[in-house]
């Protein structure tokens, strides 16, 4: 496969793997939908809005131009907020080759009917192109400012997931394989929610006790409801599990995280997003987690709190009697 990609979406993830894959010596062309923000990224070789103070290697460049981009490389690489995940690969689809191969860095689930990212790239190009999901415990700033992190790339082909994980890894970059491509997308776009609860509770003043508890809990909710959905429980210990649950839990360059601590504060929702002024999935994640654990019966008391605050006014602090009134019971 040629050292080449097309990284779709300029926000910060997308413009962080791109420096990293043109870092890597890849040939890399990023693709934004929006083209004053795409003119303004070439022009000052770096992207201000996102990943300020990164410069841009010299074999990266951008593009507004979408059909210019997935005809550039025959990798295509995902990194758009998951409402936007779908119309892409609708916009996408006319000009895609014979044999796609379409990698994707979103956390999330499809924001309609809460299907995986996976299914919603056979539902719209067919179940014959080959897929990839990146996940992990990898702030965009770091992965740009080039300090030691690791991912995990899943795909139901081995030499699939190699491939893509060879344009990342290098001596700073750790990309891991895994063929457990449900695990792995059910991982990033649960921890999401997570990192809401973990930031309502310190908003709240609640204290490490109570983090602590949240972040183990939820490890067991998201394995209940990844393991029903397929994934491979060993999966949730890993870097796309465990890994990026402590890192969104526990650190404030996380956006769910600081959306938890203003509900937390007492800021409402319209005026948390506003200040953070970017991707913050797991709203949506919220939702689609909740409908899912609802379908296949399976119990995530935090993901159903974090529902209620999200999307029926309970307040914060309600939600939070509302577990720790749940009945007492055995621990596994
Ligand atoms: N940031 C991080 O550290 C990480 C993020 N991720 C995941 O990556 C995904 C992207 O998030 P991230 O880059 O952080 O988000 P950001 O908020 O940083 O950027 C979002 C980008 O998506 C663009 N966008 C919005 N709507 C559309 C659309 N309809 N079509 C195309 N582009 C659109 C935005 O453009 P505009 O400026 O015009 O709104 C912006 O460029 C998310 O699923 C996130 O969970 C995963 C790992 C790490
Ligand atoms: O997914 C991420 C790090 O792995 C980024 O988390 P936030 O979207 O909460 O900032």
């Amino acid at each position: 496969m040629p050292r080449s990609i097309s990284v779709l979406g300029a926000g910060s993830w997308g413009t962080a793997l791109a420096i990293q894959a043109a870092r890597n010596g890849c040939d890399t062309l990023l693709w934004g939908h929006n083209p004053q923000h795409v003119s303004a990224l070439n022009k000052a070789g770096k992207n201000q809005r996102y990943l300020a103070g990164c410069p841009f290697p010299a074999s990266l460049t951008v593009t507004d131009n979408l059909q210019q981009c997935v005809q550039f490389s025959p990798l295509l690489l995902l990194s758009i907020p998951s409402h936007a995940f779908k119309s892409t690969l609708q916009q996408i689809k006319p000009f895609l080759d014979d044999q796609p191969r379409i990698a994707w860095a979103t956390k999330g689930f499809d924001n309609d009917k809460g299907s995986l990212l996976s299914e919603v790239v056979v539902e719209i190009l067919g179940d014959h192109v080959l897929t990839a999901a990146l996940s992990g415990p990898t702030f965009a700033k770091e992965v740009a400012d080039g300090l030691p992190t690791a991912i995990t790339v899943a795909s139901t082909s081995q030499t699939f997931a190699s491939q893509v994980a060879a344009i990342l890894h290098n001596h700073r970059f750790r990309a891991y394989t895994s063929s457990d491509i449900i695990g792995v997308q059910v991982g990033g776009a649960c921890k999401n929610v997570m990192a809401i609860a973990a930031g309502i509770a310190d908003g709240l003043g609640l204290g490490a006790n109570t983090r602590a508890a949240l972040v183990t809990r939820g490890l067991t909710e998201i394995m209940r409801l990844g393991t029903q959905l397929g994934g491979q429980p060993d999966t949730f210990m890993g870097l796309a599990g465990l890994g990026d649950l402590i890192l969104t839990c526990t650190d404030d360059q996380s956006r769910n995280r600081r959306f938890g601590l203003a509900l937390g504060q007492g800021k409402g929702r319209e005026q948390a997003l506003q200040e953070i002024n970017q991707s913050v999935e797991g709203i949506s994640a919220a939702r689609e987690a909740y409908l899912l654990a609802q379908k296949h019966n399976v119990e995530m008391p935090i993901t159903e709190q974090v529902y209620n605050v999200l999307f029926n006014n309970l307040p914060p602090i309600q939600a939070v009697q509302n577990l720790l009134a749940r009945e007492q019971k055995p621990e596994i």
